[in-house]
């Protein structure tokens, strides 16, 4: 059993890894819960992969203090690898094993795997399990990366872009697998770009760009921070907005942008629609193309990253 407080499963402070002249990570700070799921988010070019290859063993940090379970993954891989669970990049599956053949391999290396015949129906992969891999789809690849870093039922799974190229359902078995790794007490570190992913899945989300966690919190944490919700309406023009802020709840504004086109910042739910409503039924105005967009952790994430492409 894995205890929910006590050591964390990762712990970077001031982490750096450079190629060449160019820090890929430059000081990044990184506290994983156990038993949680924590999404990495960032731009292309981020430092994310590199960070988790820190972690997992396969590239030695320049600077800074890197803690895996409670060990340093640059000089005790071998006692940490059988712990934790990877997803294999291409190079390092053999391209004529068949499917089922290299998951029934992996799992015979643990003491206690998951059935293998089972995890293979939930990930979709025993139609095409006798399937030698230079055959297999990249969907069917990315799947059986997924599987092979769970059969071993390890404490913690790093996931790089887990549903990357995932088609819907794939996506979804992917979604369920993770969230029954947690009720398990496994606890997942997973990068992604898609952000409707993280805020299905994530405990902790933390948002890298050039090489550093620049924000850090549970995705609702997150989107209540930047920019408000807003409702909007449109009605006749020139309605009295003194009245109608005075009918709002504390903290929202009403401003007119343009003629008959009216927007509420604020806490937007279903009580500030009422309130509108309401006002609106009070002084005969039929509000209309009434609309409400809440702040997504997208909204924050293009805040905190910008909108310009990364090299
Ligand atoms: N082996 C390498 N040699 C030289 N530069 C590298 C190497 N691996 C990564 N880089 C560079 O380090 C930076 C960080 O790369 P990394 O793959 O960690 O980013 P990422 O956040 O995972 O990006 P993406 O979202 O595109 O996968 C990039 O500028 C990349 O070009």
């Amino acid at each position: 059993m894995h205890s929910a407080g006590g050591t964390p499963a990762v712990e970077a402070v001031g982490l750096v890894k450079r190629y060449g002249g160019t820090a890929a990570v430059d000081g990044l700070d990184l506290t994983v819960r156990t038993g949680t799921v924590t999404a990495v988010l960032g731009p292309n070019g981020a430092g994310k992969t590199t960070t988790i290859e820190c972690c997992e063993g396969y590239r030695v940090p320049d600077a800074g203090r890197l803690r895996v379970l409670g060990l340093d993954p640059a000089t005790q891989a071998a006692t940490l690898r059988p712990r934790i669970g990877v997803m294999l990049q291409e190079g390092g599956i053999y391209p004529g094993i068949r499917a089922l053949e290299m998951l029934r391999h992996v799992a015979g290396l643990h003491a206690h795997p998951l059935d293998v015949p089972e995890l293979a129906e939930r990930l979709g992969l025993d139609s095409c399990g006798r399937t030698p891999y230079r055959r297999l789809s990249g969907g069917q690849r990315q799947r059986l990366a997924l599987a092979l870093a769970v059969v071993g039922r390890p404490e913690l799974v790093f996931l790089d872009e887990p549903t990357a190229g995932l088609d819907p359902q794939a996506r979804h078995a992917t979604w369920d697998l993770i969230r029954e790794l947690r009720a398990d007490g496994v606890t997942t570190v997973l990068t992604t770009h898609f952000m409707d992913e993280a805020e299905e899945l994530a405990d902790e989300v933390a948002i890298v760009d050039a090489g550093r966690v620049i924000a850090h919190g549970s995705p609702a944490e997150l989107s209540r921070g930047g920019s408000a919700d807003v409702l909007r309406f449109s009605g006749r023009p020139g309605l009295d907005l003194a009245s109608l802020r005075a009918a709002l709840p504390a903290g929202s504004q009403a401003e007119e942008p343009s003629p008959g086109n009216y927007r509420i910042t604020g806490d937007v739910g279903p009580r500030l629609l009422a309130t509108v409503t309401a006002w609106c039924a009070q002084h005969g105005v039929l509000a209309d193309r009434i609309s409400t967009r809440r702040h997504t952790l997208e909204d924050v994430f293009l805040e905190l990253t910008g909108k310009e492409l990364r090299s």
